[in-house]
């Protein structure tokens, strides 16, 4: 395992995403945690399912102990180059719609839908009335 405090590209990093051979980026740090996936308290899928992106949410969330982060000194093996890192995709709220006029005869439809047999049913209703005084 190296120890020299390299600066690692995120590129460089996320190719390391397997059992045996996995790297992590937390807080800016970068380790390689081979050695410990056998180890790991919380198992090897969680610690894969952590490459390839910025880790340090996944970790915190966990409350990891002190302990636990005096561990990763273990296996720290540089630091990674922030400018590489892509940037988290944010939600961006669609333009809300405005009024649009093609729109317009699909409502005409709909209410044409619910008058024509409202009418229907008042056209026989007529007849009927008139038919019953002959
Ligand atoms: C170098 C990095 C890491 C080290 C040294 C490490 C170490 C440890 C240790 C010692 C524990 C036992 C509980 C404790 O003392 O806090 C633990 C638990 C755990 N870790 Fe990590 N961990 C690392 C990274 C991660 C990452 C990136 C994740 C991703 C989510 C993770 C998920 C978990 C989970 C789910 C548990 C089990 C918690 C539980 O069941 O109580 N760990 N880890």
């Amino acid at each position: 395992m190296a120890s020299d405090s390299k600066t690692h590209t995120f590129e460089e990093v996320a190719k390391h995403n397997q059992t045996k051979d996995c790297w992590l980026i937390v807080s800016g740090k970068v380790y390689d945690v081979t050695s410990f996936m056998d180890d790991h308290p919380g198992g090897d899928e969680v610690l894969l399912s952590a490459t390839g992106k910025d880790a340090t949410n996944d970790f915190e969330d966990v409350g990891h102990s002190d302990t636990a982060r005096e561990m990763m000194e273990k296996y720290y093996i540089g630091e990674i180059d922030s400018a590489t890192v892509p940037l988290k995709r944010s939600y961006i709220a669609p333009q809300q719609a405005t009024y649009n006029q093609d729109k317009t005869p699909e409502f005409v439809i709909k209410i044409l839908q619910f008058l024509v047999p409202l009418l229907i049913l008042g056209l026989a209703f007529a007849v009927r009335q008139y038919t019953k005084k002959e």
